[in-house]
């Protein structure tokens, strides 16, 4: 696991071999102490270069090891023993050094990269901190501003970075282990007294705690309730208040808190789920590794709306050719202005040129004739869509994929307006598209493998984080919505304000509650679902009947602000009130408070006080009962699936690993005994009946969430 050689006749290279990450695992630990004691016991060797097969110096310690029983050489003394050796040890820093890897770099006496590499600090993203040392050693090298900076947000900084910081000692856009070896020569038989990072004193501002204070703050007002950034500072002040050696008692004190906290496992999932949702599958049994997709060069858009200038953005900044098609003259120049401007300050923000020729634009859908992959974003109206699709299979050649963004309508229907309706996938992005990770790749019973994997690989392209699922109404994360919003309605309606809700849910780690977020996004969105729905009834008298349609509690709460003009942030007023139209920040509104208390009177309900524990469970249950329904109706193939969309996409909190992941936490007996409670007492909300597989899966023993796949399909057998 770590390869020893002797090189340019004096140079002890030891190569780390554990692919694909050389993480450090015991095994690379253990092959790591056994070559660096034979280089320092070598009279030939007179320095050492450390280095990382396959052009990767180190992701890091071993993930998968952090919930078994860990054996093996420990980290922290085999990176004193190099820091200690006599012998000058240089790393030679290829591809990534994250985490545990970048802390071994620090242990070495001197740091050569390669111009391409990515260096961090990562361990915080896990919920962890860097505990083999980079919360001492960093900010001695440093400084405590900046280090704090990386260690509190892992942040991957480029070698150009590090090498300003003063983290590397060389940047080479030559083979890095060659200049490192280079190097070690030049430094042989060099004193190292000044070398060994942890016998730095720590640079330290003179108002240290002022600057902690300050950093706290900010650090526990963006952590939403994440708990390792906040031990990090506290390592880092250990380093910066501390002799090295408490310092280090410290670090591994806080490390001893974090490693078993829920949170990291939660981040630790979430890690692996993002990886796992590559590795599709569909009921069909077609699989992301028998299914080729095809290359992508050309691609169009229709409808440069908000969700289409994204997308336009996001294939262009791809690299791929991009048409670009508004048929309405009003939206198309003022489209045209929009795109322009994204992409400059796109540009700006990474250093780079805008990829505006990358665009052409048309206002005639003929335009996409020639396209290998066209994305429908057209307003959200099957009559319009289909239209749109119908048109495009006659105009686009052999073979084009055809895909909609739509958010919830029935593809497997616009696939039946097409000649192909194999080539026909879903292809959900999140607004801004340019900005927001998820795509939700959706196939329908006739979407070929490869659309699915094409749509993938392009998603992959982009950046996105793609996964794939079924249609349905409102696909996976959309539909579990549905029941959330509806809770919140109905807490308003029994005495809850949207203060409360909102307070609750932000606690939980939302960015934003759902009654903000409603606001940002606009109520007359889902209105207009809601009338096409036949759900919306104007003027409807008053009193229990009027809150049950079609035969199931509903709440107009929604309609009857919209009624008001009340849209959210762009009018100004909806769930709360703002400055003025557009504005961002949310007030207390008591009109909407008097308007909610009229609202009970006329409907006869009397207030009852709510409490926060109630808003989570009513809210997040009826959303996880419906996470449990997609699974059982095979929508999702797995819960990693469903967390990774709420993770990426709605802002469910990452340190609490997703909806499916929380309620394993909970303990699914719980969530079900919660949900039949709930349902008892609401018994004509459908939502909050527990789903069958939420019961099969506490009768087969609440089977942990990793197995949850395995116990679906062997529940599916049984049936
Ligand atoms: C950038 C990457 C490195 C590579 O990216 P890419 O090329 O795109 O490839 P991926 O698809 O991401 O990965 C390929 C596969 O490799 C797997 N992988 C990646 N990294 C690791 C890893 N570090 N460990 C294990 N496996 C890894 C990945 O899952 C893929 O496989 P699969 O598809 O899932 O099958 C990118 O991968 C990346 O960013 N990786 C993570 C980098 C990172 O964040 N590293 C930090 C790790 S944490 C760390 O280093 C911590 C160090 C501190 C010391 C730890 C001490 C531990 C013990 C202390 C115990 C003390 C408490 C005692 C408690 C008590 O008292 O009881």
């Amino acid at each position: 696991m770590a390869q020893f050689t002797r090189v340019s006749r004096s140079v002890g290279l030891i190569t780390l071999q554990n692919p694909p990450v050389n993480a450090l695992s015991a095994v690379a630990r253990q092959g790591i102490v056994d070559a660096v004691k034979r280089a320092l016991s070598d009279p030939k060797v007179k320095s050492v270069v450390i280095c990382g097969q396959n052009g990767i110096f180190c992701g890091g310690a071993d993930i998968k090891e952090f919930g078994t029983n860990i054996t093996g050489p420990p980290l922290v003394p085999m990176i004193h023993a190099i820091e200690a050796s006599n012998k000058p040890v240089v790393a030679a820093i290829e591809g990534s050094a994250f985490g545990g890897g970048l802390e071994l770099a620090l242990g070495c006496h001197y740091r050569v990269a390669h111009s391409k590499a990515k260096l961090g600090l990562t361990e915080v993203t896990l919920g962890l901190l860097p505990a083999a040392g980079g919360t001492q050693r960093l900010p001695r090298l440093i400084g405590v501003p900046a280090a704090l900076n990386l260690i509190t947000t892992g942040r991957h900084v480029t070698a150009a970075e590090a090498l300003q910081l003063g983290i590397v000692d060389q940047v080479t856009d030559h083979n890095a282990v060659d200049e490192a070896v280079k190097f070690a020569l030049s430094v042989a038989g060099k004193s190292l007294d000044a070398r060994r990072i942890s016998t730095y004193p720590c640079p330290c501002p003179s108002d240290v705690d002022a600057l902690f204070e300050e950093v706290m703050q900010k650090v526990r007002q963006s952590a939403r309730g994440a708990i390792a950034p906040i031990a990090c500072v506290q390592a880092v002040r250990a380093a910066a208040t501390l002799p090295y050696s408490q310092g280090m008692e410290r670090e591994q004190e806080l490390m001893a808190t974090l490693f078993t906290s829920g949170q990291a496992r939660a981040l630790q999932y979430c890690f692996f789920a993002q990886r796992a949702v590559g590795r599709w599958s569909m009921p069909s049994g077609a699989r992301w590794d028998t299914s080729k997709p095809r290359s992508i060069h050309k691609a169009a858009v229709i409808g440069l709306g908000t969700m289409g200038r994204g997308i336009a953005v996001a294939l262009a900044q791809t690299g791929l050719s991009v048409v670009a098609v508004e048929t309405q003259e009003k939206q198309f120049m003022e489209a045209k202005k929009m795109v322009s401007g994204m992409m400059e300050r796109g540009a700006k923000r990474h250093g780079t040129a805008p990829p505006l020729d990358k665009i052409t634009y048309s206002q005639n859908i003929q335009a996409v004739a020639d396209v290998d992959l066209v994305i429908e974003a057209v307003f959200e109206d099957m009559a319009l869509k289909e239209k749109v699709f119908q048109q495009l299979s006659t105009i686009c050649k052999q073979g084009t994929f055809l895909c909609t963004n739509t958010s919830a309508l029935d593809v497997d229907h616009l696939a039946s307006q097409t000649r192909n309706p194999e080539l026909v996938v879903g292809m959900h992005f999140f607004a801004p598209a340019h900005v927001m990770k998820l795509l939700e790749v959706v196939y329908g019973p006739r979407s070929s493998p490869q659309a699915v994997a094409t749509a993938m690989q392009l998603g992959k392209k982009m950046g996105k984080v793609s996964v794939a699922v079924g249609n349905c109404r409102g696909f996976v994360g959309n539909r579990m919505l549905k029941p959330y919003l509806e809770q919140a309605l109905f807490l308003l309606e029994e005495g809850a304000t949207p203060e409360l809700v909102d307070g609750a849910l932000e606690e939980f780690g939302f960015a934003l509650g759902v009654f903000k977020m409603s606001d940002l996004s606009g109520l007359d969105v889902g209105w207009k679902v809601r009338k096409g729905d036949g759900l919306v009834e104007p003027g409807l008298a008053s009193g229990p009947s009027a809150r049950i349609r079609q035969g199931r509690r509903y709440s107009p709460l929604g309609d009857l602000l919209c009624e008001q003009g009340r849209f959210g942030q762009k009018t100004g007023q909806g769930w709360y009130r703002y400055d003025k139209p557009g504005s961002r920040v949310p007030r207390y509104d008591p009109w909407l408070h008097s308007f909610l208390e009229e609202y009970r009177t006329q409907h006869g309900i009397v207030a009852r006080r709510i409490d926060q524990q109630e808003v989570l469970e009513r809210c997040l249950y009826a959303l996880i009962n419906e996470g449990f329904r997609i699974l059982e109706d095979g929508i999702a193939a797995g819960p990693e699936d469903i967390d990774i969309i709420y993770v990426f996409g709605y802002s469910w909190p990452r340190h609490r690993g997703g909806p499916m992941f929380y309620a394993s936490m909970v303990g699914l007996a719980k969530v079900l005994e919660r949900l039949e409670h709930y349902h008892q007492a609401h018994p004509d909300v459908p939502y909050m009946q527990p789903c069958n597989l939420l019961r099969r899966l506490v009768a087969s023993g609440s089977p942990p969430v990793h197995k949850w796949k395995e116990a679906i399909k062997k529940l599916r057998s049984q049936l």
